[in-house]
């Protein structure tokens, strides 16, 4: 029990463990150094690191021991093998010399898994649960012992998992860990039978790794809190082997914010270090270099997005209304959005986060929810095209000068063979524009028609020229709608300039070269507008 009453609730991450076992995952060095300290300045109490003496990686990354302020770094690795002295158990002594503050033992918990997998008896297997932890006691380590198949090796036979948790609190381990290791485990079953456990094993020295096989891997651990156990094992955004651990990154904020766990247990983890959740997921996503979900609880970009009208307009009025809790609590923020399911109170939200003046009486704001559903319809998609919704406001509301036209462009494209025999594509284009009466004339070629066109378009816009040099693409994407004959293309750029600001526009025509060119015309647009030039 802590000062404020509430009982003491321990994290366990297994990132660079569990999580280094999740397909397309690979950690180097760096990113192990570096996600650790994360790990640390996020309050989680345990950072296990991996398993030394498995693969050169893990046997270099507890070589020398992170600095770490508040986690103890914790090596995994098996229990000693069948038939063998844990001094002669070249595993368990690698274990032993890691430099790190715990150990957490992976033994069998399942009769059928002693039998099968390890083609042992289950008395062998009691005995090297024992030894293993009793030899890490001796070397001044922590201990912890993984009881793999747990609840399977439970529903099977429940007084051998029982007594291989046992083994390991008599010989000394400051937690048993209950594995839900294949997944399939229901949150009703592991609140039974972690009820049962703690008959046995005091809640105190029990924990909960659950897989997320039925995506119920962030339930079935808080089901075994509210059983009795008190350490949760899980990876940042829910990594590990085949579909994931337990989400730390949803587990810590309902730990924190849901008042059944806040008012009765206290994690490490403070008000300010939640705060700075979304961005330790994020940071996790760009090392792996992985596409953040967007539709993650709490850390999703669209976790505190309101898409409808009707919902916008209660949101505005009170964000209680649609939020289960503030986005701010974990850093992320509030998002209204435009689109066909869109009403009068989005498109007000989006003029405002825009910084676009408008007045509310203003019969153009209705002019502009209805041209705002008509070309969604016709395939436009402002939700995801923040430039060109703005363009689009700003113009139906009489804001945007006439900077330049585009009288007449041309692209060919070409297939010809170089000096070297080699066969090449080139594609050429011409681009007419009137700027303030000037007539100018620009021609690029690109290694596509697109790329032909843009820089084409942005090699000489006269007076604008300067406003527009530190722009860049930096995302191109196409989709087909409708299909068939009746098909019309979606174009979406993302752009980008000097000052790292980030901006979509978005293209809609039968033909993808006339689709891309107005979203190309809408960001250079958007850059001038942006950058106050004038008309
Ligand atoms: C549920 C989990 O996520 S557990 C963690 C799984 N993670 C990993 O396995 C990643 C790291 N593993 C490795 O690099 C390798 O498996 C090593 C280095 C540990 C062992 O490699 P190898 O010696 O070549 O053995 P291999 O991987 O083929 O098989 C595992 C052996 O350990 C035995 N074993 C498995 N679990 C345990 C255990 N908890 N305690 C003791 N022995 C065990 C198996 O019976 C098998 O023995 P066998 O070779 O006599 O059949
Ligand atoms: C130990 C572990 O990762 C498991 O049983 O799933």
């Amino acid at each position: 029990m802590s000062t404020t009453g509430r009982e003491r609730l321990y994290l366990f991450d297994t990132t660079l463990r569990d999580g280094a076992q999740t397909n397309g995952v690979d950690f180097t060095l760096a990113d192990k150094q570096a996600i650790a300290r994360l790990l640390d300045d996020l309050g989680i109490d345990y950072v296990e690191g991996g398993y030394p003496g498995a693969n050169p990686l893990d046997t270099e990354f507890f070589a020398e021991k992170p600095k770490l302020g508040h986690a103890r770094f914790t090596a995994f690795g098996m229990t000693r093998r069948a038939g063998r002295s844990v001094s002669n158990d070249p595993g368990v002594a690698a274990l032993l010399e890691a430099r790190a503050d715990a150990i957490c033992f992976v033994a069998k918990a399942s009769a059928y898994q002693v039998r099968v997998a390890l083609e042992t008896t289950n008395e062998e297997n009691l005995a090297s649960i024992r030894d293993s932890v009793t030899a890490a006691k001796a070397a001044g380590r922590e201990v912890m012992l993984d009881c793999e198949h747990f609840f399977d090796g439970y529903k099977e036979n429940a007084d051998f998992a029982l007594a291989c948790a046992r083994a390991a609190f008599e010989a000394g381990a400051r937690w048993v860990v209950l594995c839900d290791t294949n997944g399939g485990t229901m949150p009703h079953e592991i609140e039974a039978i972690v009820g049962e456990v703690v008959k046995h094993v005091p809640g105190d020295r029990v924990g909960i790794h659950a897989h997320n096989d039925t995506e119920q891997a962030v339930a079935n651990s808080l089901a075994a809190v509210r059983a009795g156990a008190r350490q949760i094992q899980g990876t940042l955004n829910g990594l590990g082997e085949r579909c994931g651990n337990a989400n730390l990154c949803s587990l810590i904020p309902t730990l924190k914010l849901k008042t059944e766990f806040a008012d009765r247990f206290e994690i490490a983890v403070s008000d300010q270090q939640l705060a700075g959740l979304m961005k330790v997921s994020r940071t996790l996503d760009d090392m792996l270099n992985r596409a953040p979900n967007r539709h993650a609880p709490y850390v999703g970009e669209s976790a505190f997005v309101t898409k409808t009208g009707i919902h916008a307009s209660a949101v505005l009025k009170d964000p209680h209304t649609y939020e289960h809790v503030l986005p701010e609590s974990v850093g992320n923020r509030r998002k209204v959005l435009v689109s066909d399911q869109a009403g009068r109170s989005n498109v007000i939200a989006a003029l405002e986060r825009g910084g676009i003046p408008f007045s509310k009486s203003d019969p153009k704001l209705t002019r502009l929810v209805e041209e705002l559903k008509e070309r969604e319809a016709a395939g436009y998609a402002y939700e995801s095209a923040n430039a060109s919704f703005e363009l689009l406001a700003r113009r139906t509301l009489g804001s945007v000068p006439d900077y330049f036209r585009v009288e007449q462009f041309d692209v060919n494209v070409e297939q010809r063979y170089n000096a070297l025999g080699e066969r090449v594509t080139v594609a050429l284009a011409v681009v007419k524009v009137d700027v303030a009466g000037e007539r100018l004339i620009s021609a690029a070629e690109g290694n596509g028609p697109v790329n032909a066109l843009d820089v084409a378009l942005r090699k000489d816009l006269g007076k604008y020229q300067g406003y527009i040099d530190g722009l860049k693409l930096i995302d191109y994407r196409v989709r087909i709608l409708n299909g068939g004959t009746e098909a019309v293309t979606r174009v979406l750029i993302e752009s980008e300039d000097e000052t790292g600001e980030r901006w979509t526009t978005v293209g809609v025509s039968p033909n993808i070269i006339d689709a891309s060119f107005q979203a190309l015309m809408d960001s250079v647009f958007y850059k001038l507008v942006k950058s106050g030039a004038p008309g």
